[in-house]
This record gives structure tokens, sequence and C-alpha cells, in this order.
């Protein structure tokens, strides 16, 4: 059930979960004619992991580029940390906290898996790359720090054996593995990941489903995830947004977006049976 208000409760498998951190209100967004985004309210509390799912087309990845800044709905809020946020960029979104991975990976094909990582703290560098390289020693201090960041994460996500590798060597269920550090690494109060799963192995999806749960004990990082795999979904979510045409037509824990039947005629019913 959707609890009425902001009470902490603890999830059976031990996570804190807050109140509301990031309220979606009378989103609408629209391309042209292409109405992407309907009129769609929900709220995302700090420490759960919520998923966004729905069939192909339906606005899930409209409505996560809503979130990173992206996309600039024509109607509706978004409420950040109890407050309104205003038009931002992703890049001013980013430094507010909320960091993101891609579909299709983007990473730096040819840096090591390190340096890519450290890329994810350029919202943190107080000192411009021209300033790093005019006061060496400052830089050097600040570098160390990152680093020490970006060790706790390498450790967390057990990728250590691969820290000098280019990513373009690297299998694809390691390089979404190094997309997440990369995310990470921003230190983000909320984490969006846009179809972690996608094109991985049963084994790749076992490790990553894990990351994905202990992600909040280790950094305390709220998670909202686009996912077609629906297994992961139900295993994994709090709570599930299911959007179709635009249109939310479900909101609430995994097993009751399992038995509604709205979603089982739009998304669920056809191709899975799945206890
Ligand atoms: N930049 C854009 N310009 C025009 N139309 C767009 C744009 N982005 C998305 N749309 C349209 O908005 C609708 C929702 O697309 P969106 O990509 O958000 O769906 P989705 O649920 O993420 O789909 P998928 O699961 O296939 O990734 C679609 O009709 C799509 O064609």
């Amino acid at each position: 059930m959707e609890s009425a208000d902001a009470d902490i409760f603890t999830t059976p498998d031990g996570r804190r979960i807050g109140g509301p951190i990031l309220e979606m209100r009378n989103i609408t967004l629209r391309f042209g004619g292409v109405v992407a985004i309907k009129d769609i309210s929900f709220d995302i509390r700090e420490g759960e992991i919520r998923a966004i799912i729905g069939p192909n087309g339906a606005g899930k990845s409209s409505m996560l580029n809503v979130i990173s800044g992206f996309y600039h709905p024509q109607e509706g809020e978004v409420w950040y940390r109890g407050m309104r946020r205003a038009r931002m960029r992703p890049y001013e979104v980013a430094r507010e906290g909320i960091a993101r991975t891609f579909q299709n990976i983007a990473l730096f094909e040819g840096m090591s898996v390190l340096d890519n990582i450290m890329t994810g703290r350029l919202n943190h560098m107080k000192a411009s790359i021209l300033a790093q390289a005019v006061w060496w020693g400052p830089a050097a201090r600040e570098e160390a720090e990152h680093r020490e960041k970006v060790e706790k994460v390498i450790d967390f996500l057990e990728i250590q054996h691969i820290r000098k590798t280019p990513v373009a060597r690297l299998p694809y269920g390691l390089k979404k593995r190094v997309e997440l550090a990369r995310a990470l690494a921003a230190e983000p109060k909320i984490l969006l990941l846009d179809e972690p799963m996608a094109g991985m192995n049963v084994e790749e999806k076992e490790d990553m489903s894990r990351f994905i749960l202990d992600v909040n004990d280790e950094f305390g990082t709220t998670t909202v995830l686009i996912e077609h795999d629906m297994g992961v979904v139900m295993d994994l979510s709090d709570r599930v947004v299911v959007m179709d045409y635009g249109k939310k037509i479900g909101d609430g824990p995994p097993e009751e977006v399992r038995n509604n039947q709205a979603v089982i005629d739009a998304y669920l019913g056809v191709s899975h049976d799945d206890a």
C-alpha cells in the first residue's frame, strides 16, 4: 500500500525508507503533437528503489529525462527535497545530487576504468581544470580526496582488477558496472538507472541486482530505475510506477502492480506468467 504520509519505515531487507525526496506533480510533456507524458504525479521516497515500467514508447525515458533536467515539461512541477525545483540544466541537476546512467553505455572507451570513474567527480571539483594546471599543490590535494571517494566505489563494485583497463576492452556487463561506478562517484542523493540490466546475462543481472540493493546501505542513495526485465523489477523495487501511452496506469508495491488489471492488460499479461 502507498502510505499516506512521510512516515519512516524499514523494509523487510532492512533498508530505511524516509519521506518523499522527489515529487513529480502533474507533469505533462509534449513533443509537438506527441504527448509523451500526460498529467502524471508520483513521489520517490528517500532510500527506496522506485521502478518506472511500461511498454515501448510509454514515456519512461521521457520521465527520466524530466527528472534529470534534460527535458522541461510544459506543465507540472518537480519538487526536490521539499522545494519546488526551478528550471535547470542537466549539469545543474547533477550538481544538486541527481546522477544517471544511460540506456546505451556512455563511457570514454579509450580511457581506463579509473579515469572514467574519476569523471564522475567533475561536479565536485572546486578548482577549474585551468586552475588545477596552474596551482599544482592544492589541485593535487583535491585529487587525493577524489581518489579516496573513487576507491570506495571501486571496492564496493568489486572492480579493482580492471581499474587500469581501457573501457573498450571490457565485456558489456562490466561496462555497465563501470557506468554505475561513475554515477556513484558523483555521490548522488538520487541515482537514475536507465535499463541497468539491458543486454546482460543471468549472472551479470544477479550481480547488478545485488549492487543496486546494497547501494542504499553503503551510500545512502535513493534509486529510480527503468527496466524491462520484469523479474528484476519485481524483485528489486519497493514501489513501481506503470506508464502506458504517457499515462500512469498503476503505482504501488510490486505485488499490487502485478495484480492490477489495467497493468496486466497493457503490459504484463501477454508475456509474463512468472509467479
Ligand atoms: N525527443 C523526442 N522528440 C519527439 N518525440 C519523442 C522524443 N522523445 C520521445 N518521444 C516520443 O515520446 C513517446 C515516449 O517515448 P519514450 O522514449 O519516453 O518511451 P519509453 O517508454 O522510454 O520507450 P522505450 O521503452 O522504447 O525506451 C514516444 O511516442 C516517443 O516517440
